[in-house]
């Protein structure tokens, strides 16, 4: 298939690099700088002790015309509202679109898309961008992905069906039935381990590795839990869930840490603020997400300060 990727972070580069092995490749990206490197460097993907090279085609975003078979955005939810922008634009020539953000603050303007087929899905790999052409694989878990049926219409879903037909070894595609329950479940992983490594300043697996720090895990998946009102049944998938993609991700610093220590803005408001907000709407106390939601706030305001 003919596959664009818009933003080459640590994940466009590592659907990039991964995808190029079956299918023709584009990523886009925002500068001329991280452009140039990529066509002179290559991209290049380290995993354990491994390191390979892939070629693959880059242009700027600017160029990005919703052409070919499917595009895969990638950039963080606060960096969508350009894309959705030129995305509603090229509806008429978009075949397919797959959106891999965390959170789900942007599930309802995906909703409002009139493209022919649209995809949501959730990565529980652990990957770190080095530079603008390089990054490591630091946890290999797999990306599930599933077709958003809107407006009574049941879209087809021939393209996510080709997608995760094609084997890769190390980046599995799984198609999923239930697009709500498989971002809830990826929405309290984030929830719990961006929001502790960040404040902790750990590594994902030191989550668990260390007791108290588990210990606070728990506790706080409850509360999380109980604000969506799950049964015991939902909530024994989600903690094995929790407990899968941390053993998996274990050496990886979470995309959140990595923002904070970049002095970037996080996705904190997509992620808890987003759960903070059904709280509030169901009028449920939420103590512990409440405190951890100010602490990292008040950790992105010193780091924007600069210290
Ligand atoms: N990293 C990880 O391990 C995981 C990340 N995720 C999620 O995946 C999503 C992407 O995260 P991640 O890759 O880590 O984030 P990064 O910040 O590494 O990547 C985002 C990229 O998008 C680019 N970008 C932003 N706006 C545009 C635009 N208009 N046109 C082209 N490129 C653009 C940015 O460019 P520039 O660099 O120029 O700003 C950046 O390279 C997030 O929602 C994250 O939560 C999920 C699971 C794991
Ligand atoms: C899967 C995990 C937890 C990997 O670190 C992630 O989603 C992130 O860092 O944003």
């Amino acid at each position: 298939m003919k596959i664009s990727i818009i933003g080459g972070g640590a994940i466009g580069l590592l659907c990039a690099a991964y995808l190029a092995s079956k299918h023709k490749v584009t990523v886009y990206v925002r500068t001329e700088s991280q452009r140039d490197l990529l066509r002179e460097k290559g991209l290049t993907i380290s995993l354990i002790d491994k390191m390979e090279k892939q070629y693959v085609s880059v242009e700027l975003f600017e160029n990005w015309d919703g052409s070919g078979d499917l595009t895969i955005i990638t950039v963080k939810q606060y960096q969508l509202e350009p894309v959705m922008k030129q995305v509603k634009k090229l509806s008429n020539d978009i075949r397919a679109l797959l959106f891999l953000q965390n959170g789900m603050g942007h599930l309802q303007a995906i909703e409002e898309l009139t493209v022919e087929e649209l995809y949501v899905g959730i990565v529980e790999h652990g990957v770190m961008k080095l530079d603008g052409a390089s990054i490591r694989h630091a946890g290999v878990g797999s990306i599930q992905i599933a077709s958003l049926p809107f407006c009574g219409r049941n879209r087809p879903s021939r393209i996510g069906e080709r997608l995760t037909e094609s084997s890769i070894p190390n980046f599995e595609l799984h198609m999923q039935t239930d697009p709500i329950w498989m971002m809830q479940k990826k929405l309290v992983v984030n929830c719990l381990v961006n929001t502790l490594t960040t404040i902790l300043e750990i590594n994902n697996g030191k989550l668990i590795e260390n007791a108290h720090y588990e210990r606070l895990l728990m506790p706080f998946m409850e509360e999380i839990t109980g604000i969506f009102e799950w049964n015991n049944d939902q909530k024994a998938v989600i903690k094995q869930y929790v407990w899968k993609v941390i053993k998996q991700t274990g050496a990886n610093k979470s995309s959140m840490l990595k923002d904070l220590e970049l002095g970037r803005k996080t996705e904190i408001d997509a992620i808890l603020g987003y759960v903070l907000e059904l709280a509030t709407k169901k009028d449920k106390h939420a103590p512990l997400s409440a405190a951890f939601y100010e602490m990292l706030k008040g950790k992105e305001q010193e780091r924007e300060g600069g210290i």
